[in-house]
């Protein structure tokens, strides 16, 4: 990270605005689409034919699974290929320790079978595969390289591998974040999220994902092909873009087209349907509920697992994201860096409750969140929802 010196950047500023983090978008948006696929094989795998390896519980009993370390090797291993190890600085949600016990060689073989895998299609992606095929080590130590711990200066790419992974192993949402942060600011967000498809229909919730799922088959025309897309922005473009996700199939050839996205124009309130975690530890849903009431949201909330939610906004199929934790949790940089500058791009403003950016720059947590996270289409509807989180904060029980 040292050596992205304030040289360095002075040289990039005077280039063409443009071509700043060209390549970083262009390797970033392909190792997400096929971070991607790899995820979309092992949740078949997991959800139809129940062999996408365990799900194993985290200290804090959180899940994870073969695609989160496969998905973190992955990406890793791609980035350092592109810009060389030595330059390359990943703030990622895994670690190796459960993967390096003695009891966990099957899993470990698993996640290097599903590495290789994956690297062995990625020239579809114009990805150059490794040689030979990665070895336990090699993948280990993509895993692990992973460990820088982010901060206020440098260059610093952050990745929550499975975003969602409750969503994962039910067979429904999940999003793979990629971003990149300079001097504190995300200057780059890449989205993956492979059971978002481009027609928003397809996000009818109430109706529960994993029987749409069970509806679509690989041969469907309007299937699995279709089924997701990958959202990306680059900050001050006041750009962000969404490409399907393709198979990846023979025939098929890269580059991938991409369309424009904008937040959606309603800022009234009442005709606005707002977004959250689905679970209710994640955040509250009886606070949401009671502010939803006072500014006369009639829409059900849309309960999404995943960085889905900031896709949501930022493709206009929904006006407002709302997440509210319990006191004391803290608010990792991963769960939020690439939603946000593609939300902002798009369109919309995204701040704490106080109405203050989200600060990247302070390591892995986002310190000093005040109280929660509002992001909304325009920033008329989103003072609108501020004016009323501070009506309601005192009376609430958070
Ligand atoms: N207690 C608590 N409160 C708030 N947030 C928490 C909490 N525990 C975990 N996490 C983080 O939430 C990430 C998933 O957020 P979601 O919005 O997808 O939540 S939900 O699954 O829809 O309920 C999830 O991301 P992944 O671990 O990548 O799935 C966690 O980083
Ligand atoms: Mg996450
Ligand atoms: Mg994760
Ligand atoms: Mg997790």
């Amino acid at each position: 990270m040292e050596k992205k010196s304030s040289n360095w950047v002075a040289i990039e500023s005077e280039s063409d605005p443009d071509e700043r983090y060209a390549k970083e978008l262009e390797v970033a948006v392909k190792a997400v689409h096929v971070a991607c696929l790899l995820c979309q094989k092992v949740q078949e795998d997991l959800i139809f034919n129940g062999d996408g390896g365990d799900v194993q519980a985290k200290d804090d009993n959180s899940p994870v699974t073969v695609a989160d370390w496969s998905v973190q090797a992955t990406v890793s291993w791609i980035l350092s290929q592109a810009f060389g190890a030595q330059n390359v600085s990943i703030v990622a949600e895994e670690d190796i320790e459960a993967l390096s016990k003695s009891n966990a060689t099957t899993l470990l073989s698993s996640v290097v079978k599903t590495v290789n895998d994956s690297l062995s299609t990625a020239s579809t992606f114009g990805i150059q595969p490794p040689p030979t095929p990665l070895e336990t080590a090699q993948v280990l130590e993509a895993i692990s390289r992973c460990n820088s711990t982010g901060g206020p200066t440098g260059r610093f790419w952050v990745l929550d591998p499975v975003d969602g992974t409750l969503g994962f192993v039910r067979g429904d949402q999940y999003a793979i974040a990629l971003a990149l942060v300079e001097n504190g600011e995300v200057v780059l967000g890449v989205l993956g999220c492979p059971n978002y498809p481009m027609n928003k229909e397809w996000l009818n919730y109430q109706n529960g994902y994993r029987r749409i799922l069970s509806r679509l088959s690989k041969s469907s025309s309007e299937g699995w092909d279709g089924k997701g897309c990958v959202l990306y922005a680059k900050r001050g473009s006041k750009k962000a873009w969404m490409q399907p996700l393709v198979n990846g199939d023979e025939g098929w050839v890269w580059p991938n087209s991409a369309r424009p996205i904008k937040v959606s124009a309603i800022d009234n309130p009442v005709l606005a349907t707002f977004c959250e975690p689905v679970e209710k530890a994640n955040s509250s849903h009886s606070f949401t509920q009671g502010l939803a009431h006072s500014v006369g949201l009639r829409n059900q909330p849309l309960r999404v697992y995943s960085m889905v939610k900031y896709a949501a906004i930022a493709r206009g199929d929904a006006e407002i994201f709302m997440k509210f934790a319990r006191a004391g949790y803290k608010e990792k940089i991963w769960d939020h860096a690439a939603g946000v500058v593609i939300i902002q791009e798009a369109g919309g403003v995204v701040t704490d409750a106080g109405g203050r950016p989200l600060d990247f720059s302070k390591g892995v947590y986002l310190q000093g969140l005040d109280r929660g996270i509002i992001a909304c289409a325009g920033s008329s509807l989103h003072e609108k929802i501020m004016r009323a989180v501070d009506a309601s904060w005192n009376s609430s029980s958070l």
